[in-house]
């Protein structure tokens, strides 16, 4: 319901505003200068690690309290009748717009702000209270009479409120603030949605820790933004627990995604969050430098390879011709070979990983060895001590080899006979072939490393030492990722995952086609598979013309239902090949006369010979993936096999047939380009459109 725009009513509100962002201030400088005099420190010698933790929380708490000009520090407003909530929720502060004696009202913003009393003035949108703000309907309204939303112009100043009396007999608000916010035009990085998160993101957003959640969604229903969100609830809900669980992540496809996303959890004041990429996370510091060949690639990420890299390790374990000799006070301690043969099968039939195996195996014999010294009187060394022992260290050698994990992985993909053994019965020798690489690199150093091979080396280093494990993962564009991709993500998880991702956008030849068996790969065969079907960002006329390639891509999936609709926002723009450049041109020009992003894309290969017509033209552009600032212009040139996950206001697609046949899942990337656009698609082509988009 639209009220009215009552003057007096958004100064006060801006007053309270402002209130609140000197408090914040306030808070802030407070910490600040606490951090500056060491106040509450204790001696420098004696409390030094006390001290280090209380500076770190806070410096922590310095950037949690980070206030971004532009960020409207509330985005809403509860009003309940006296009495109906919990004290310590209700603003009374001084200063609030008004104590009206016949209501309590609550603020809800970003995250809390309260006054040197400990009043608040404005409550986190995580918190128990704030579930109402998202979910109060005219059914169930939850105890609200009214809520209130704003309206904020470019500087964060609130411009406009919209009320909505929460009674069973009104009718149901508008969608107008929601609208207005999905068509503000985009200028840098993603933003949060906290301030109208739908009651169906919502559910997903606060689903308990323990529960791992896989999002199903079409394009633009939110599924990035329900992950970073439920991020941070979790981290608002848990933080302790996840702390002690090693911390949570985001894993992203590629650095230009988590550029794009990077702002959304500082914005909300979570700044722990690591974001990577599962590159990053498998490449043990190793770059990517090659693409996998798509039947190369299918063998690669299969789960079966987990059992050739087992298969091989164990083949490295020797029977002991010979016992150990350890020299110890000048004496030498023997274990006969017989004994050694005995503990190698005690630590063979435990089933252990490939590296823990041996370590135990070391134990064990230092064990031994210890049990004789101490018969005869001389037991000055710990086991730890022994199983470093020189005379161990050459028996496991003999035995038990330490191994590299580079060193297996390069050795099991360039030399047949390696593979074979570790892979027969297996893998069929047609599948070991294509897996081979031809021409032999001449040295581990000088092979380069596919995404699939950083699996690999992750899964022989998994068994060689366990990783650092994580306390909850949000894994974005997970339909890409491939079986031995997933079990390196549940090799680090310490509890639950939330999984986002679209089947209809995987453009992978390795990915996994079916959520249930993402979730099994993940070892969370529990999870929920849950489905999101309103689409925010593609107006309908654009997201319909890209469904029709859903029957080719897809055919179990139907495109979202669109929560906008937009006259005129395809554009279907047929040209000749000498007429190309002119049209490109021309549109570009068009399209950055108005507000807000602008992205080409095209094939890969296509992109210099377009890159440099444009730059002849005298345009000013970025080319994503560059290590150009993605802000620096308002021209975006994106690669399409970068496309994926981002959003522009106006989006040209060059040469769809061009995308479409660039790779053995093209229509699938194709699918991901023409979902890119906020408000306005060009699809400009000189060839014939792939037979599924023609009219
Ligand atoms: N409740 C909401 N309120 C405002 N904007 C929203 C809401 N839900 C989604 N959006 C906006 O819709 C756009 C698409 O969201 P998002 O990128 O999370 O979708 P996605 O499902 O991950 O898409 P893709 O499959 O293309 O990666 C973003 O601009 C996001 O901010």
């Amino acid at each position: 319901m639209n009220q009215p725009v009552l003057e007096p009513e958004i100064r006060a509100e801006r007053d309270y505003m402002d209130l609140c962002r000197v408090t914040l201030t306030a808070m802030r400088e407070e910490v600040a200068a606490m951090l500056a005099t060491g106040a509450g420190e204790g001696d420098a010698v004696v409390d030094k690690y006390l001290n280090n933790a209380l500076r770190e929380v806070r410096v922590r708490a310095l950037e949690e309290l980070a206030d971004l000009d532009d960020v409207p520090l509330f985005f809403g407003r509860l009003d309940f009748p006296p009495g109906e909530v919990h004290d310590g929720d209700v603003v009374r502060a001084a200063g609030s717009p008004t104590h009206p004696p016949d209501r309590d009202l609550v603020y809800i913003g970003r995250r809390g702000v309260r006054d040197d009393d400990g009043e608040p003035l404005v409550i986190d949108w995580r918190a128990a209270v704030s579930r109402a703000f998202y979910e109060a309907a005219h059914q169930d309204p939850m105890g609200v009479r009214v809520r209130r939303r704003y309206g904020f112009d470019t500087r964060g100043l609130v411009t406009a409120y919209e009320d909505e009396a929460l009674t069973p007999r009104a009718a149901a608000g508008g969608d107008g603030l929601l609208a207005a916010e999905i068509e503000r035009p985009r200028k840098g990085p993603m933003r949060d949605i906290v301030a109208t998160i739908q009651p169906e993101q919502m559910r997903l957003v606060r689903a308990p820790l323990g529960d791992t959640v896989c999002v199903q969604g079409a394009p633009g229903t939110g599924k990035t933004a329900v992950g970073l969100h439920r991020l941070a609830y979790l981290l608002y809900a848990e933080r302790d627990r996840l702390r002690r669980d090693g911390g949570v992540a985001v894993i992203g496809p590629n650095r230009a995604f988590l550029s794009y996303i990077r702002n959304v959890l500082p914005a909300l004041g979570e700044v722990e969050v690591a974001q990577t990429t599962i590159e990053e996370v498998t490449g043990a510091r190793l770059a990517v430098g090659r693409v996998d060949e798509p039947d190369a690639a299918r063998v690669k990420g299969d789960a079966r390879m987990a059992e050739v890299v087992r298969r091989y390790l164990r083949s490295r374990i020797r029977r002991p011709v010979d016992g150990v000799e350890v020299k110890r006070q000048n004496r030498v301690w023997r274990v006969p070979v017989e004994y050694f043969a005995a503990e190698l099968d005690a630590v063979l039939a435990r089933d252990l990983d490939y590296g823990p195996g041996r370590d135990l195996l070391a134990k064990r014999l230092a064990l031994r060895v210890l049990r004789r010294m101490e018969l005869s009187g001389i037991g000055s060394s710990s086991v730890e001590a022994l199983a470093r022992d020189r005379g161990i260290d050459r028996a496991l050698r003999a035995v038990w080899p330490a191994v590299n994990a580079a060193r297996v992985v390069f050795d099991l993909l360039t030399d047949a006979a390696v593979l074979a053994e570790a892979a027969d019965g297996v893998l069929s020798p047609d599948e070991q072939q294509v897996v081979l690489r031809t021409p032999k690199p001449r040295s581990v150093k000088a092979m380069t490393w596919s995404s699939l091979d950083l699996a690999l080396l992750d899964e022989v280093a998994g068994r060689l030492a366990r990783p650092a494990r994580l306390g909850h993962v949000v894994v974005d564009e997970a339909q890409d990722l491939s079986p031995m991709h997933l079990r390196a993500i549940a090799r680090r998880l310490a509890g639950s995952c939330t999984v986002l991702g679209d089947l209809a956008q995987a453009t992978s030849p390795a990915a996994v086609s079916d959520w249930a068996a993402v979730l099994t790969h993940l070892d969370r065969a529990d999870g929920r598979i849950a489905e999101l079907t309103r689409g925010y960002r593609v107006p309908a006329q654009i997201i319909d013309f890209a469904a029709r390639l859903l029957p080719r891509i897809a055919p179990d999936l139907r495109g979202p239902a669109s929560f906008r609709s937009r006259p005129g926002a395809l554009n279907l723009e047929e040209t000749t090949p000498e007429k190309l450049a002119a049209t490109i041109s021309a549109t570009c020009a068009t399209a950055l006369v108005e507000e807000g992003s602008v992205a080409l894309i095209a094939a890969d290969a296509d992109l210099p010979a377009i890159a440099e017509a444009l730059a002849d033209g005298g345009f000013r552009y970025v080319v994503l993936g560059d290590d150009a600032d993605p802000e620096a212009e308002r021209l975006a040139l994106v690669p399409v096999t970068l496309a994926k996950g981002l959003e522009f206001d106006t989006v040209l697609v060059v040469e769809p047939s061009r995308i479409a046949t660039a790779e053995q899942r093209g229509l699938q990337r194709l699918y991901v380009a023409l979902t890119r656009a906020v408000t306005t698609l060009h699809v400009i082509h000189a060839d014939p459109l792939p037979e599924a988009l023609r009219f």
